[in-house]
């Protein structure tokens, strides 16, 4: 379970949001809402113990994040709003990297599965800086089908950019993530296609 609790948040000299609480169960997937610049993004690079809080704790199996970090980032997925990808190599070479540097072993038929999974067959080989917007999303999305053992996915932005029938796609991924006992926390500016209502974490509710 992930547990936040009385947390706030400090960008320059500004307080952005305080006494932030919220609560994560096995196969929940929650939304994280709120208007430009409130502090969504802060708040998931804060849960994810890529920033310090200003105050506040964050706990990962009733342990403190800073504390346990490596075995939390081991069952931690983050991708970020902009797809951090390299223009200079292939959408395959591109997810082999990311994959190495978050220390999962795999191998390239498990990447070009995964790739064609979320429909990049045609673009395997392609320098990346030739892909479409909704295909550069795709190849950083494309680590959704080899991190299940990963429970906890923090996804920024992740419907920007996607097609219909991809948003439709990557709804039923997350869905069944939590399914299977998984946890997705994600912010979205639009409304996507889930089955259940997720349920909704409004940060203008704590903003200062
Ligand atoms: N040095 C700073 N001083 C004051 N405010 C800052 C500083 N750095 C960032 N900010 C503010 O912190 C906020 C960061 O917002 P964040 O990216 O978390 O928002 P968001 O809710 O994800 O927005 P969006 O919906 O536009 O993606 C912004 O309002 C920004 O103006």
């Amino acid at each position: 379970m992930l547990e936040v609790e009385h947390l706030a948040c400090l960008k320059g000299d500004r307080l952005l949001f305080r006494d932030l609480a919220l609560r994560l169960q096995a196969g929940e997937l929650l939304r994280v809402a709120g208007a430009n610049g409130v502090g969504k993004t802060s708040l998931l690079r804060l849960v994810t113990g890529l920033a310090l809080p200003e105050a506040g704790d964050i706990r990962w199996s009733a342990r403190c994040i800073r504390r346990e970090r490596e075995a939390f980032h081991r069952e931690l997925l983050y991708l970020g709003h902009a797809p951090a990808i390299n223009d200079l190599l292939s959408p395959l070479e591109n997810l082999r990297f990311a994959c190495a540097a978050a220390g999962d072993e795999l191998s390239a038929a498990a990447c070009v599965q995964a790739l064609e999974r979320i429909g990049l067959a045609d673009q395997l080989d392609l320098p990346a800086r030739v892909l479409s917007q909704g295909q550069r999303r795709r190849v950083g999305l494309a680590r959704l089908f080899l991190s299940a053992r990963r429970k906890l996915w923090v996804l920024d932005e992740p419907f920007t950019a996607l097609d219909v029938k991809a948003v439709a796609d990557l709804a039923q991924a997350l869905t069944e993530h939590c399914a299977a006992g998984g946890m997705v926390m994600l912010t979205t500016h639009q409304d996507a296609p889930f089955a259940v209502p997720p349920r909704v974490l409004d940060v203008g509710a704590y903003a200062c």
